[in-house]
């Protein structure tokens, strides 16, 4: 049984993350087109980094919780039949124990180069500029894919999607694309579909299962 988890933000609500669009969302108090695209990076990158930087410190502050626990006990038994395909910048899949982890839009703890193309793990601020480990540019920019860039591994993420026997999401709004057009991809190939969240998302019509209420309850019983 192959089977691809697609998370979003709200997989990490209990642990103390952010989401974007609910009540207290992150989207509530900064503008996205200003913080969450390049144009918004040219313009001002100070304001840019000053809101990465904040959610890259407020890592140290958060714990996975029992749904991404879930997800890492299931790897155990599944192995190279499990792929995590994560929204989420943060680490907390990684924090536990999964290691099949795909972030297709980045991670807080990289940095990108725009000088050099590199990739660096990264734990500090950006702010003020730091060189780059690789070619000593002040370059670097936080690594997370903004609206109108193209997501990470898209062809990985599309052959396994199109290749599995269970799709399931969780926590995640269904808003942005291409994220929220895997339960076609997986539906059209013949996969069963599941979706977990708090609430019916953008997307749930797409589905054959949905069951609605916190991740940290829903996914631990579904993987048991
Ligand atoms: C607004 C939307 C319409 N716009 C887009 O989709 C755009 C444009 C677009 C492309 N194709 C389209 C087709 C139609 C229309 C528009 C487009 N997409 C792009 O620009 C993408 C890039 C988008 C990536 C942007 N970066 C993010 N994040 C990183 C940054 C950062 O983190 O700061 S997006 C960000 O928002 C998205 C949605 O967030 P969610 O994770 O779902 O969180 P949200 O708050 O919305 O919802 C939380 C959910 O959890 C639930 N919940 C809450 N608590 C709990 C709980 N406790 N338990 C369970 N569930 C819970 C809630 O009920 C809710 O449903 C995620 O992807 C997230 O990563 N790039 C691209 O298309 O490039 C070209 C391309 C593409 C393919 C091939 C070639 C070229």
């Amino acid at each position: 049984m192959r089977v691809v988890v697609l998370t979003g933000a709200g997989i990490s609500a209990e642990s103390g993350v952010r989401t974007f669009r609910d009540d207290g969302g992150l989207w509530e108090g900064h503008d996205v087109n200003a913080v969450a695209t390049p144009e918004g990076f040219a313009r001002d990158r100070e304001l840019v980094q000053r809101f990465y930087d904040a959610r890259r410190r407020s890592l140290a502050h958060v714990e996975p919780n029992p749904a991404h626990l879930a997800l890492a006990r299931l790897e155990e038994e599944l192995g190279e039949d499990l792929l995590v395909v994560t929204q989420n910048v943060d680490d907390l899949h990684e924090r536990a124990g999964s290691r099949r982890v795909v972030h297709m839009h980045g991670e807080l703890l990289r940095a990108a180069c725009e000088a050099c193309g590199s990739r660096p793990r990264w734990e500090e601020d950006l702010l003020p500029s730091p060189p780059c480990p690789v070619c000593g540019a002040r370059a670097l920019r936080p690594d997370v894919v903004w609206f109108g860039e193209v997501p990470y591994e898209l062809d990985r993420i599309g052959r396994a999607v199109s290749g599995c026997d269970l799709f399931v999401s969780v926590g995640t709004s269904g808003s942005v694309y291409p994220a929220a057009g895997y339960v076609s991809l997986a539906a059209s190939s013949g996969a069963h579909t599941l979706e977990l969240n708090l609430e019916p998302s953008e997307g749930s019509r797409f589905f054959d299962e949905v069951r609605t209420g916190p991740a940290g309850r829903l996914v631990p019983e579904w993987v048991e």
